[in-house]
């Protein structure tokens, strides 16, 4: 675990008050459990982030809480509850309708941890008299020796597991107030522990997908928020080849539920999501998983957090990730007005506008930003890095 005695060596663990994020989930009750046996003063807390108000079997909420319950009964630890639906609703949930409305595919779980778990929850913690926050999340943190009340965000231990991806938009000041006990364990270890432990937990499936959404349908989900748009599924050469019922049901580089099939005159070979149309609601889809409309060879992103407050230099050489668990890709990033040009040395396959970028040197994790606009081989720059639309070139 991340030794705070390091960083602050006039505290010892005894007299350091850290309240855990408990989800109910194995992760958190092993982290509060490490927490508490290396003699921190250790609270839960345990946050709703969304009002089910549809009473159906897709509430988990109560289960979660009851099991939360359990743990923090079976290590000995006050268990706190509070609800932060209003700032969900505000800082993550309308932003995620946007997003899709406007075609982009988001990510609602890095910008709740920015909003909501290291920010709304950690303003909360502080209230309640806490030194430090924690959560189950695996990633670590490195306080910087010449950067008091800083910290640096590293990749978790587990390389099946890093979560440092969806943790890159949380400034360098809150990594410091937070420990990630986890971080350092492999997930096997973490289930051993929680079953050693006869944690209820132990045996959890882990959380997929996106919280509030849960098991239910995506598209039913999302058709409840914002109206549905059918429209055309076009080859590149402007065939028409099918029909969609909404841009935002759909993701670049996806391949199921386009219901392209039996077309004789393509053969059999699988259809993927190569573009998104906006101007006419025309899906472009092609044949084949490395078709070459699928590769992107460089991005231009929105504003990026970088976790340090700044980025290390204004153009370098680093890591990325389009997605989470990509293995790491070389580029080169740029910083432009707005945002960062990012060019990768490879072709890199289904970037997609609306999730996240996020760069690394070495484990340590420097920040990223929302994915706006993406080039191909051969294809003319974005404007934004031209200066001049695409189409006024070639008039
Ligand atoms: N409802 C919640 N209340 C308090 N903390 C939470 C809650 N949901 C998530 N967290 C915190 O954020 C961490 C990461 O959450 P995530 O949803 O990614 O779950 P996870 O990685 O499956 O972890 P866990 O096994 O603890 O649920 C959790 O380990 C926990 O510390």
């Amino acid at each position: 675990m991340t030794n705070t005695s390091e960083a602050h060596p006039a505290n010892s663990t005894a007299n350091t008050r850290v309240i855990v994020g408990m989800s109910g989930g194995v992760d958190s009750s092993v982290a509060a459990w490490l927490l508490k046996d290396h003699g921190y003063q250790v609270e839960g807390l345990f946050m709703k982030n969304w009002d089910e108000d549809d009473g159906t079997e897709y509430c988990t909420a109560m289960t979660d809480l009851a099991d939360a319950q359990a743990v923090a009964d079976a290590i000995g630890i006050k268990l706190h509850t509070a609800s932060f639906a209003a700032e969900y609703w505000d800082r993550v949930f309308e932003h995620f309708l946007s997003e899709y409305q406007a075609g982009r595919t988001p990510n609602p779980d890095i910008l709740c941890n920015k909003e909501v778990k290291f920010r709304a929850f950690l303003d909360y913690a502080v209230t309640l008299g806490a030194d430090y926050i924690a959560t189950g999340h695996y990633a670590r943190q490195r306080p910087i020796a010449d950067a008091p009340g800083k910290a640096q965000l590293l990749k978790g231990l587990d390389p099946n597991k890093d979560q440092s991806y969806f943790l890159h938009a949380v400034s360098g000041d809150r990594i410091a107030r937070t420990l990630f006990p986890v971080g350092e364990l492999e997930k096997p270890e973490v289930r051993r522990i929680a079953e050693q432990q006869g944690f209820v937990t132990h045996d959890k499936k882990d959380s997929t997908g996106i919280c509030f959404i849960g098991e239910r349908k995506f598209k039913d989900f999302l058709k409840q928020y914002l109206p549905a748009q059918p429209g055309d599924i076009e080859t590149p050469d402007g065939q028409k080849i099918g029909r969609h019922q909404g841009l935002m049901y759909h993701t670049i580089g996806q391949r199921q539920g386009l219901g392209i099939g039996g077309l004789s005159e393509f053969g059999d070979e699988p259809w993927y999501v190569a573009q998104k149309d906006l101007s006419r609601n025309v899906l472009i889809a092609v044949q084949g998983k490395h078709h070459p409309l699928l590769f992107s060879r460089g991005l231009v992103s929105g504003p990026i957090d970088w976790v340090a407050g700044e980025p290390p230099a204004q153009s370098f050489r680093c890591k990325a990730k389009t997605r989470y668990r990509q293995p790491d890709q070389d580029c080169e990033v740029v910083l432009i007005e707005g945002g960062v040009r990012v060019d990768f040395d490879d072709a890199q396959r289904a970037v997609t506008p609306g999730q996240s970028v996020v760069f690394y040197d070495g484990d340590v994790c420097l920040g990223g930003g929302v994915i706006e606009e993406t080039w191909r081989d051969g294809e003319p720059l974005p404007a934004r890095l031209t200066g001049t639309r695409p189409q006024e070139e070639t008039a």
